[in-house]
């Protein structure tokens, strides 16, 4: 069988591909500088940094979080991705397929500061683990591919960090690469990412002679030795630039100094305004020190982002981008984080991932906004309205965790004894805090949130992006199932249905889930055939009532309700659908009422007439509700899902499938092979790139096209190739694709 890696890249062989058994077993310890980890569990605020690892799929994020845990002291040998003995990569599925699945947090101090690190996946199946862990992030590295820029992922992760106003540093990694260009990358991350690079570094030497960089703020050359195997580049000599280094160098950096600090005096009015007094056009002159404050200030801001160069794999330039994290991204407190202040000093944690562990039971990340976690502690959970006890806090370092007796506001926790808590629950250490939170809020007429009777304060959680794909899964027994539907690892992604459905972001997605369920929890499954997630809409507007009359036991029930219901533009509604009602109406009826017309028409937004999947685009208009006394809420409720079905069957349907954005990069030599294989695949191309000597090829193609897409395109292209695929849009399908498929999914094809 070819492992999930050759799914990802389409290459034919590739040496992360292997069996489980060749993988050495390689942290059965926990280093001794865990010591200091114990000396200082917590330090200050302000030298603390949560920060997360980004980037495309392949650009290097595992390898360069392995150079930092080992020159920080907390590894004793170098972990390697091809040799599937990583320390972050821990889940045997990673290890075996070199990529990264799901999100670890790592704990290690550089200098004197505590880093917390979460390294992310790149693969775009794996998004909500992306977003899970910018959530709670201050920052973020992005790692790119010096030879390819800005990838396709990048974007897509670098808008989850904009919306999150996560502020970030670019690290250019893959120097040593032949066809690596630094210029090319800057400009990529302008025109693509419409961000503001603010180049920190200069490279010394290209491709294999990539020896290190020089440091514009200081002048210092940093150089690592060449060539030398085996050297861990944990050592490397730090001079000044002087005359004796070539001068073609000299006048690179020279330039690229100027350019820094004109770039920066733009950026930010303080270091212009210390500029213009105290230095004019002696920009030799300006202290580094300063300048670097100034670079902090703008990263801040988010107006610049810090660009850095080096070669993880190499070895080279990974300390000085361990400095810059603590140089130029955030500590908590400079963060602001919704609704801590009416926290004060009481605690304050969103729960942001759980694992499962088959020994401890449930294990919860907690980032901690305000007060101390202390273990053997209850807490209070307001989205559950429960109260938990703790009984172990722990400091996770990847898959060992060390044992702690208190964790303050800033940090990243694990615990131990949460059994109800879920991804995006707010944990507070009572409820009476949870009450003076909201009272507070309230008082500053802020966002005290009304839940049933009392007001609460809770912190807001994380999406979920809708699932691309489902299948059926079945348990081999009954009693099995309900171990199937306690798995919190893939809670939100198991439904209850006649059927348990398995969703999932991509074929990769759902693989990986089905295998985490045999291994992790010794249940063998059966899958379905995979299944397109479709959606409907309605095509006109139409209004309709509908009368209810139906005797339960001695009680009779009477409901008529009129109501409109119309199509909106799937894009610019971004395909939700809404409800409301006449303004009279609003007035007249009671809130349990207006709940019961509401949950109406969002549980018949849940299945559409045609096909039965869940409907966008459709706007409804309550006009009238009667009720006669004695009828119930939930009878109230099952009339309108009554009318609201009538009314869509007489709007004419049409189903909606998820067109991709697709981004093949191949050798020219392929590219018509790749471009005649897309045309059958109803796919439209939207541009075709030059990338040195490769093709990169953008379209559009229906989800329903690409399964088993990478077996395909590696045998198309002799494994020369590398894709990614991404959710742009619900698209209408044709009558003819359309027709094909009822048919098809009614069983007369
Ligand atoms: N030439 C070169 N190769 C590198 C460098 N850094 C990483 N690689 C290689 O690139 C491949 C991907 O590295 P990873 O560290 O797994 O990349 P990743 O971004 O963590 O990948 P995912 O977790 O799967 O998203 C591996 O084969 C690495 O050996 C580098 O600096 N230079």
């Amino acid at each position: 069988m070819i492992w999930g890696r050759c799914l990802l890249t389409a290459g034919l062989q590739c040496c992360r591909c292997r069996p489980s058994w060749q993988l050495k077993r390689y942290f059965s310890f926990l280093p001794d500088d865990v010591k200091s980890l114990r000396a200082v569990v917590n330090p200050d605020i302000s030298k603390i940094r949560n920060i997360g690892i980004m980037a495309h799929i392949d650009a290097g994020k595992t390898t360069t979080t392995e150079r930092m845990l080992y020159y920080s002291g907390y590894t004793r040998a170098l972990g390697d991705v091809d040799d599937g003995d990583t320390v972050t990569d821990f889940m045997a599925q990673e290890r075996e397929r070199g990529i990264t699945i799901q999100s670890a947090a790592v704990t290690f101090d550089w200098k004197s500061y505590r880093i917390n690190l979460i390294d992310t996946p790149g693969h775009v199946d794996f998004t909500l683990e992306v977003e899970r862990a910018l959530r709670v992030l201050d920052g973020a590295v992005a790692v790119f591919d010096a030879s390819a820029g800005v990838e396709a992922q990048t974007l897509t992760v670098w808008r989850q960090a904009e919306k999150h106003h996560v502020p970030c540093v670019c690290f250019l990694n893959k120097m040593d690469k032949p066809a690596a260009n630094l210029s090319f990358s800057i400009e990529s991350i302008r025109q693509k990412l419409k961000a503001n690079p603010v180049l920190l570094q200069i490279p010394v030497g290209s491709g294999k002679s990539f020896s290190g960089v020089v440091d514009l703020l200081t002048n210092q050359k940093l150089s690592w030795k060449l060539g030398s195997s085996g050297d861990d580049g944990r050592k490397f000599e730090s001079k000044p630039l002087d005359q004796s280094d070539e001068p073609e160098l000299l006048q690179e950096v020279n330039e690229a100094r100027t350019a820094l600090i004109e770039q920066v005096a733009d950026l930010d009015d303080e270091f212009a305004e210390l500029l213009l007094t105290d230095f004019g056009d002696n920009f030799d002159a300006v202290p580094s020190v300063r300048l670097q404050e100034a670079v902090r200030r703008v990263t801040l801001a988010r107006k610049g982002v810090p660009v850095l160069c080096g070669s993880s794999l190499k070895n080279k330039g990974v300390q000085p981008l361990l400095d810059a994290i603590t140089a130029y991204l955030p500590a908590p407190d400079e963060r602001h984080h919704d609704l801590v202040r009416w926290y004060k000093d009481d605690l304050c944690a969103l729960a942001f991932k759980v694992l499962h562990d088959k020994q401890r039971g449930p294990l919860v990340f907690l980032r901690i906004y305000s007060g101390t976690l202390k273990p053997q502690s209850a807490v209070h959970n307001i989205n559950r309205n429960s109260i938990e006890r703790m009984s172990r806090l722990l400091v996770p370092f990847a898959d060992q965790h060390v044992e702690i007796p208190s964790m303050t506001a800033g940090n990243i926790a694990l615990t131990v004894g949460l059994k109800q808590t879920v991804t995006g629950d707010t944990i507070v250490s009572s409820k009476s805090s949870a009450a003076a939170a909201a009272r507070r809020a309230q008082n500053d007429g802020g966002g005290g949130k009304k839940r049933g009777e009392q007001a609460s304060v809770v912190l807001s959680g994380v999406e979920v992006p809708d699932p691309v794909f489902f299948c059926t899964i079945e348990p081999p027994t009954m009693a099995k199932q309900d171990h199937l539907s306690h798995n919190e690892s893939t809670n939100c992604l198991i439904t209850p249905h006649p059927q348990t459905i398995l969703c999932g972001m991509g074929e990769l997605h759902i693989e990986i889930i089905h295998d985490r369920i045999r291994r992790e929890y010794g249940i063998e499954t059966h899958l379905g055939p995979l299944q397109v997630a479709y959606r409907e809409t309605i095509l006109n507007e139409v209004s309709t009532t509908d009368t209810l009359d139906r005797t339960v036991g001695e009680r009779r029930h009477v409901a008529t309700v009129a109501l409109t219901v119309r199509p909106m533009d799937i894009l610019s509604s971004s395909g939700s659908c809404e409800v409301a009602l006449r303004e009279e109406l609003e007035a007249q009826l009671s809130p349990d009422l207006k709940e019961a017309v509401e949950n109406g028409v969002h549980s018949s937004y849940l299945q559409g007439p045609l096909l039965g999947y869940p409907l966008l685009g459709v706007s409804t208009l309550i006009q009238s509700v009667n009720i006669e006394p004695g009828t119930s809420a939930a009878m109230v409720s099952a009339c309108v899902s009554r009318c609201m079905l009538k009314a869509m069957k007489l709007a004419g349907n049409q189903v909606l499938e998820p067109l991709m954005s697709l981004e093949v990069t191949v050798g020219e030599e392929h590219l018509s092979a790749v471009l005649g294989d897309l045309a059958q695949r109803r796919g439209t191309i939207q541009d075709i790139q030059s990338r040195h000597d490769n093709k990169v090829l953008i379209a559009n193609v229906p989800l329903a096209e690409m399964m088993g897409y990478s077996t395909i395109l590696r045998t198309l292209t002799s494994g020369n190739a590398t894709f990614s695929l991404e959710l742009d849009v619900y698209d209408a399908m044709n009558p003819q694709d359309q027709n094909v498929l009822l048919k098809r999914l009614s069983g007369l094809l």
